[in-house]
């Protein structure tokens, strides 16, 4: 199954579930849509998405891809991954919020990969709203390695 795993991050972590992802794949190709693709999605049998969330929102270039090629997915493996820090109940919400409900009908796995802070990349702004937000609600950080490799077994399935 050839895999293609394309991504948008803000600080690396989405970038680093990418990397996971992909090397649990015998064929996979990730990238980085900020980087531009030239890209033929007709080659992959599965494609897979991924983003952080800032103030409920995916990325744009990650809903731009999602609607531009939403025909030529149809057929594929489809799978959605988001890089948060908020759990279950918010990742449902984004999922439902973010994505179009066509889209949502030829996913196939959907899960949240965990967040972390890497405050060294943010500009000066983002750093002191996450560091109120983090002391208020203290969220459990850190990339979760047992989500990544359940969902790519959905996908293999
Ligand atoms: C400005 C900003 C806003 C954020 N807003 C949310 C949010 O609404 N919900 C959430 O669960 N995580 C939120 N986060 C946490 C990020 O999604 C998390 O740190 C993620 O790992 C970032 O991925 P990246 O390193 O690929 O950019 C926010 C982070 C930043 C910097």
């Amino acid at each position: 199954m050839k895999v293609l795993v394309a991504y948008d991050t803000y600080t690396g972590t989405t970038e680093k579930c990418a990397k996971i992802l992909a090397e649990k794949f015998k064929e996979a190709r990730i990238i980085n849509l900020a980087k531009g693709y030239g890209v033929v999605l007709n080659e992959y049998d599965c494609v897979v998405v991924g983003s952080y969330v800032h103030a409920g929102k995916i990325s744009k270039r990650v809903k731009k891809f999602c609607e531009k090629n939403i025909e030529n997915l149809r057929g594929k493996k489809i799978g959605i991954f988001l890089c948060m820090l908020g759990e279950e109940k918010d990742f449902e919400e984004y999922v439902s919020r973010n994505f179009s409900s066509q889209f949502l009908d030829l996913v196939k796995a959907k899960d949240y990969f965990g967040g972390e802070l890497n405050y060294e990349r943010m500009n000066f702004v983002f750093r002191f709203i996450l560091k109120l937000i983090v002391k208020n609600t203290k969220p459990k950080l850190g990339v979760r390695e047992e989500k990544i490799e359940n969902f790519a077994k959905q996908l293999m399935d």
